[in-house]
């Protein structure tokens, strides 16, 4: 081992040598030699090492700047230092640059480091250099081999390594072993053809080590074509990225934009949807205000309807407690009301029989007086008669005289009654009628036939008892006596009419026939004061008689008829009539002669009780309304219903429409008296009192209804024994 590693450590001894200044550039190159030393130490043996560190010595020396490689120019700057020519140094130069690039790596210069030193050393011998290295190998495989057997086979294995580093056979052959073996083999059998081989090897390597190369710059271009690839590839990739992101940066936008407005929108739409919810909880807030409000009034009402209930439970109570007083208070009223009434009525009543009295006493006075003034005018006329005609006529003068008693008894019965005016009247009266007076009460028309039965003095009406005093009633026939069987003389025949119309005083009345007797009539035949009715009295007496019941509004007529009627003529400015009139008028009714009594009631209001209580037993009613005042015939429905109060429907009624000469102040049309007559079944006439028209037809009309009316139910009685109906006075 000493020997290999002196010789080769002695070479870079030489080449130190030579240069001279191996210490000078050794510090200037530090850091590749320090990278390759360090390759070297773990591949290299020491002796190579050792070679290593001199080439590098060397390398440091021609890297003169610390470049880290060695350029031509470099290698020209050695000429002055080596012995060498510049062509020769451009030969090294060109031989050290294996990949031929134009500058020396320290890995090419170590390399071809030894071989060339060698070769510069012995230029001219290079195959005797080889041949001394040749033997100088020899010698160290004799001497292993000698020595230490062991130790040849670890040199051999030495300069087999060597020579593949020299020829750089790691770099290009995986599996030396080949090599080896076949080296080894031809080292032993023909040495002298190994030196060939080596060339061979070289030669061989060289060429691999340069196809190595052009491999190592094909793939170095190869990576850089790969590296530029992915460069644009990355660039590609990061335009692209660039794009996509543009791309997406734009679809956000977009989207971002749609977004927002389809965000701003919903926001709108939930504003509105706020505010929609915002009034519905107002209102919402309102109606749980007004809910409670009604909750609390309702609570409130029910309250108040119970306390109400309550009030209302104790009033009806109190009701009906008062109701039972009241009922009471009432029972009690209408007693006292009822009594009252009696009390009243009786009043009335009185009242009236006095009023009645009264003014029929003076009614009845009043003709007395005048007759008897007639009568006394008469006496004296009779008496100067008498004195002055002769004895002869005295005969004639006392059957006079005896008839005039008889006559004056009738007619004095009618109208006197021992009355006390005439003797105030006048003294020849007194003498006259020597008749003692008295007070009389009655209605007017009544026959006076009272009379005391005791007096001496052949009264009037003298042989009839006096009856009670008393007030006549239309229920009461105001003559009975005169329908009795025992007067025989009627008031028609009244002998001094007789003689006034013998002597043509008066002339108007005439003789009336012999009472005919008619018992089957209930009625008594009338002989009212309005007998003497000098128109209108009948030739024969009366056969019937009807109560005739005039009613009426006051003021609407009825007294003027009645006088237009019965006397035949119109007083204006009438007094209203007190309590009840009446007057009796005999009429021929086809050839019978109808007693009518008509009794004259009073209209006013305060006679009304009164009238009513005559209704009942009339034959037939008249009623009365004035055409000019509307009033009156509006009460015309009340009178009816007050006579059908009283009566029914069985008394026929005729309705007259009053005072038809004042056209001018005509307030009710006729249409509607004659409707009215025609729904309630009356006789209907317009008529007037002043003028005198329809007074007799009227009441002629009615007087026939009466009279047929009669005769029927006569008939009817007789032949059959049934009741007749009644007839229907109007049409
Ligand atoms: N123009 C005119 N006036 C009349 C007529 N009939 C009566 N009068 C007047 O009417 C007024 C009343 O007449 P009366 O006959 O007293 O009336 P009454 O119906 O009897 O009245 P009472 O007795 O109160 O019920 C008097 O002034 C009459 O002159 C008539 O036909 N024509
Ligand atoms: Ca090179
Ligand atoms: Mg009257």
């Amino acid at each position: 081992m000493a020997a290999p590693d002196g010789r080769v450590v002695s070479r870079p001894q030489r080449l130190g040598q030579g240069s001279g200044r191996g210490p000078k550039g050794r510090g200037a190159c530090l850091h590749p030699l320090d990278s390759l030393e360090q390759k070297e130490t773990q591949e290299q043996t020491p002796g190579q090492l050792d070679m290593l560190r001199k080439a590098q010595e060397f390398f440091q020396t021609c890297d003169a700047e610390g470049k880290g490689f060695i350029a031509r120019k470099d290698m020209q700057r050695l000429h002055k230092e080596l012995p060498l020519s510049l062509e020769e140094l451009e030969d090294v130069f060109d031989a050290l640059d294996a990949d031929g690039n134009g500058y020396l790596t320290p890995e090419e210069f170590t390399a071809g480091f030894s071989h060339f030193f060698f070769r510069q050393n012995n230029p001219s011998q290079e195959d005797a250099g080889e041949q001394v290295a040749q033997r100088h190998k020899e010698k160290v495989y004799q001497s292993r081999g000698n020595e230490d057997l062991g130790d040849t086979g670890e040199d051999e294995e030495a300069q087999f390594q060597m020579l593949m580093d020299r020829l750089g056979a790691q770099k290009v052959l995986e599996d030396e072993s080949d090599v080896k073996q076949l080296w080894l083999q031809l080292k032993k059998d023909e040495p002298h053809l190994l030196s060939n081989f080596e060339d061979f090897l070289t030669r061989i390597f060289s060429q691999l080590q340069e196809a190595h190369e052009e491999k190592n710059e094909l793939e170095y271009a190869l990576k850089r074509k790969i590296a530029a690839y992915d460069e644009e590839i990355q660039h590609l990739y990061e335009e692209m990225e660039q794009q996509i992101k543009s791309e997406k940066e734009q679809f956000l936008l977009k989207d971002t934009e749609r977004f927002q407005a389809r965000s701003q929108e919903l926001e709108q739409k939930l504003l509105c949807k706020e505010q929609e919810l915002e009034q519905l909880t107002q209102k919402q807030k309102r109606l749980e205000g007004q809910c409670t409000a009604l909750h609390h009034d309702k609570h409130e009402t029910k309250a108040e309807n119970t306390k109400l209930k309550l009030t209302n439970q104790e009033l009806a109570r109190e009701l009906e407690r008062t109701s039972w007083e009241l009922q009471d208070a009432q029972q009690q009223l209408e007693s006292l009301q009822q009594e009252a009434c009696k009390l009243h009525q009786e009043k009335e009543m009185e009242v009236y029989r006095v009023t009645e009295s009264l003014q029929r006493e003076k009614a009845g006075l009043l003709k007395q007086l005048d007759f008897l003034r007639e009568r006394n005018k008469h006496l004296r006329d009779e008496r100067d008669i008498c004195f002055q005609k002769n004895k002869a006529a005295k005969a004639n003068t006392a059957a006079s005289r005896a008839s005039w008693k008889k006559r004056s008894g009738s007619v004095i019965g009618k109208y006197v009654d021992g009355r006390g005016i005439l003797r105030s009247q006048s003294e020849e009266e007194e003498e006259v009628f020597s008749i003692p007076r008295r007070s009389s009460l009655g209605l007017s028309g009544y026959p006076l036939t009272e009379e005391e039965p005791g007096t001496g003095e052949p009264g009037p009406g003298g042989p009839y008892p006096r009856p009670l005093r008393r007030i006549i009633s239309i229920e009461e026939d105001p003559l009975p006596q005169l329908l009795d069987g025992g007067f025989e003389q009627p008031l028609s025949k009244c002998p001094e009419e007789e003689e006034v119309s013998d002597q043509g005083a008066q002339g108007q009345i005439q003789e009336a026939p012999p009472l005919k007797l008619t018992p089957t009539s209930p009625r008594g035949q009338p002989v009212g004061k309005e007998a003497v009715c000098k128109e209108e009295s009948s030739p024969s007496a009366p056969d019937r008689l009807f109560k005739i019941v005039f009613v009426g509004n006051s003021a609407v007529g009825k007294t003027s008829f009645l006088r237009r009627f019965c006397e035949d003529r119109f007083s204006p400015g009438m007094a209203a009539t007190v309590g009840i009139d009446y007057r009796v008028k005999t009429v021929n009714v086809d050839d019978s002669q109808v007693a009518l009594q008509l009794w004259d009631t009073a209209g006013q209001e305060r006679y009304r009780c009164i009238t009513q209580q005559f209704f009942r037993k009339a034959d037939g009613v008249i009623v009365m309304y004035d055409l000019t005042d509307k009033q009156s015939f509006l009460s015309v429905r009340r009178w009816l219903s007050s006579v059908e109060e009283a009566v029914g429907d069985r008394v026929p009624v005729l309705l007259l429409g009053n005072k038809l000469d004042n056209e001018k102040e005509r307030e009710v049309p006729r249409g509607l008296g004659e409707q009215l007559a025609k729904d309630n079944n009356l006789i209907f006439y317009e008529c007037s009192a002043y003028s005198g028209h329809n007074t007799k037809e009227s009441l002629l009309h009615l007087a026939r209804f009466l009279k047929e009316q009669e005769d029927t139910v006569r008939e009817d009685t007789i032949q059959v024994g049934h009741p007749a109906k009644k007839k229907s006075c109007c049409g």
